[in-house]
């Protein structure tokens, strides 16, 4: 029943024992020996050449030796069988006759906004995390929602909700909306498709990897709509000299993934990313002048993914989860050579539970206010500063620089108002609610409740409510008690979030524990199933030794400079606010950057000189390249 830490040596057992467990708790008739549900027809069939693809199909295809693993449009995996009113695609209802209450009025009374700054991280951490989330998970659901018509629809249904609408009713002594005479907030259901389990699986429609598919798109016509076919370089609009995001043919920002608009902070950081896969394109070019666009493409992306999946492993998950949870579950990319992490067996997908409820509890480390520069200028609210205000001069810069020094605020069931009245207001006096909608997409979702991942995180389950008191307070347990009328009702995100930490030192999970445990169970899968890792050794082209050394250089820190002309002091950990852990301001220029000499083909360079000497000395070294043979690699990847 538990998917926590384990030591290496168990690792393998255990991992056989988890996969028993998910046949279990998945739906049994779809699941495969390796208790892997495969069994959703997939929306494209790919087809794969008879070996991997030297670079990684930019639509999460051909992967694994299941070819559709992971593929964008694609269903989630789950960690726990679905709980659906009517067990096919009704949102969970409650275990006795009574109603769940309505999120809106669980988000009164339990989710007020309080001001609790977070004490260790920055609100780039926050931003870092949503731009995680937007690699790997997105619901096929119109963006952004157009849901008003949603309220009329569910509320004609027996169960307040349809199949492609669900209702939030608003109380009636609700403290915003009443004001503005709305009754109910519409959620468009998540697209959906029955499997041969009999219930309905949502669609993941970006890919499960951590690929930056939120840079390169997560199919190939929109791969190929990004690029700009010159140079191996993505397309830009020029603006002063400078680079900047394209528009869609709306004239909106355009990026690898649609919600690049959600935030100027997203897009602040999306605009970084694209300039330093031109930055990255055009220095190969200079040192490979014979490589081709595609060539300097699929380097550059094979870069900015291995800087992308570096940084989020080795230097933003340990302040998520704690640097212990990271160390005994052996999520921290090898420091010198090859990893060995990868398992053929380990299900890369990205689970239900995590995305529709664990990953978006840090929607609690959100600020009303972004700040603009360093001074903590107020730059306007988190949903009124326009996206494209980073198309202006200088805003790029204010933006990010606004994030590394802002404070986040905790993860804990306070929740900023904007958010929760004004989500997408865009100016308008009223907007969406993104925690009562986090609260409803867990139910439609069909995901079981706070109990149900107490008993999966290896927690006693509660019988009563006072079997919640080891981490929730006396005072939450009275109001979860007013509000459900069962132990067994409370929604895993509500639950979640109300938990206590027992170590709140600095190195400690800012993560409550329940969530702690599937967000861990989740970033394995992400390391230990993507065969296209950074630093394993196959199974398409790997990093040389030297390459890889370059690469271990980069930090979020550097990336910021590398992209930002007029940017030079930055925090020399990204994430972290300045005096954690004897956090510094430090010039751009005294941090250590990526030298692309590696990469030069060509009688000098490393990569060339180490095969050389691979093929002059046969005895010890081609021991040890034969241990690395991406011919016999090849073979256990796609097993
Ligand atoms: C200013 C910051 C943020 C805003 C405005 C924001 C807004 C939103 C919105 C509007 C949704 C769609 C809700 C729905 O219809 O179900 C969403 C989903 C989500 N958010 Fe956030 N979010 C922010 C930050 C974060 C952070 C920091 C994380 C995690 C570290 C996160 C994780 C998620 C996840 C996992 C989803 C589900 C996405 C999907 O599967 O489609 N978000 N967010
Ligand atoms: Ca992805």
């Amino acid at each position: 029943q538990r998917l926590r830490s384990r030591s290496q040596q168990q690792q393998q057992r255990q991992q056989q024992q988890q996969q028993q467990q998910q046949q279990q708790q998945t739906s049994s008739s779809s699941s495969t020996a390796s208790g892997v549900d495969t069994s959703c027809p997939a929306a494209r069939s790919p087809r794969c050449q008879a070996v991997p693809p030297q670079y990684r199909p930019v639509d999460g295809s051909c992967h694994k030796a299941d070819r559709v693993l992971g593929m964008s449009g694609t269903p989630y995996t789950r960690i726990r069988r679905p709980n659906y009113a009517d067990g096919v695609h009704a949102p969970r209802a409650g275990v006795t006759r009574a109603a769940l209450p309505s999120p809106r009025e669980v988000v009164n009374r339990l989710h007020p906004d309080v001001d609790v700054p977070n004490p260790v991280v920055n609100h780039f951490f926050m931003n870092w995390g949503q731009l995680v989330a937007h690699d790997i998970t997105l619901l096929d659901t119109n963006f952004p929602e157009a849901n008003s018509a949603c309220c009329a629809q569910a509320a004609r249904a027996a169960n307040r909700a349809t199949d492609s609408c669900a209702r939030i009713d608003i109380p009636a002594n609700d403290p915003f909306f009443r004001r503005h005479g709305v009754t109910c907030l519409g959620v468009e259901r998540s697209g959906s498709q029955i499997c041969e389990a009999r219930h309905h699986e949502q669609r993941n429609m970006v890919t499960h990897y951590m690929d930056a598919s939120h840079v390169y798109g997560s199919d190939t016509a929109k791969a190929q709509r990004l690029r700009a076919g010159q140079g191996g370089r993505l397309r830009v609009r020029t603006i002063n000299g400078e680079e900047h995001l394209p528009a869609d043919e709306q004239g909106d920002l355009f990026a690898g993934d649609v919600r690049v608009v959600v935030t100027a902070m997203l897009s602040a950081v999306h605009t970084v990313l694209l300039r330093e896969h031109n930055r990255l394109a055009r220095g190969l070019a200079t040192i490979n002048p014979q490589w081709g666009d595609e060539r300097l493409y699929q380097e550059a992306r094979r870069i900015v993914i291995a800087q992308w999946q570096l940084i989020t492993y080795r230097d933003w998950l340990p302040w998520l989860i704690g640097a212990d949870a990271v160390s005994r579950n052996n999520l921290r990319p090898a420091q010198s050579g090859y990893s060995q992490a990868y398992s053929a067996q380990t299900d890369p997908r990205t689970a239900n539970d995590f995305a529709a409820a664990a990953f978006r509890s840090f929607h609690s480390l959100i600020q009303n206010n972004i700040w603009f520069g360093r001074s903590g200028r107020q730059g306007g609210t988190v949903v009124d500063v326009p996206a494209d205000i980073v198309l202006r001069s200088g805003m790029v810069q204010a933006v990010v620089e606004g994030m590394l020094y802002q404070p986040s605020q905790e993860q804990d069931q306070f929740m900023a108002d904007q958010i929760k009245n004004r989500m997408f207001a865009n100016g308008r006096a009223f907007g969406g609610d993104l925690i009562a909608t986090d609260i409803m997409r867990g139910r439609e979702h069909g995901l079981p409740s706070y109990n149900d991942y107490r008993q999966t995180c290896g927690l006693r389950r509660a019988s009563n409510w006072q079997g919640f008191s080891d981490l929730i307070s006396q005072r939450n347990i009275q109001i979860l008690q007013s509000l459900y009328a069962h132990p067994d009702d409370v929604d895993y995100y509500v639950g979640g979030l109300l938990e206590r930490r027992s170590d709140t030192s600095a190195t400690a999970s800012i993560t409550s524990p329940v969530f702690q445990c599937i967000v861990v169970d989740q970033f394995r899968r992400y390391k230990e199933g993507d065969p296209y890792f950074f630093d394993l050794a196959g199974p398409g082209q790997r990093f040389s030794p030297a390459q890889l050394q370059e690469i271990r250089k980069q930090t979020a820190s550097k990336l910021m400079c590398d992209n930002i002309p007029a940017l030079n002091v930055v925090p020399r950990n990204a994430f972290l606010k300045i005096g954690v852990q004897g956090n510094s301001n430090v010039q751009c220029s005294q941090l250590p950057g990526l030298d692309l000499t590696p990469w030069r083909e060509g009688g000098s360079s490393t990569q060339q000189r180490s095969q050389q000497q691979q093929q002059q000395q046969p005895c010890e070294q081609a021991q040890q390249a034969s241990r690395q043979q991406p011919q016999q690699q090849r073979r256990s990847w796609w097993g």
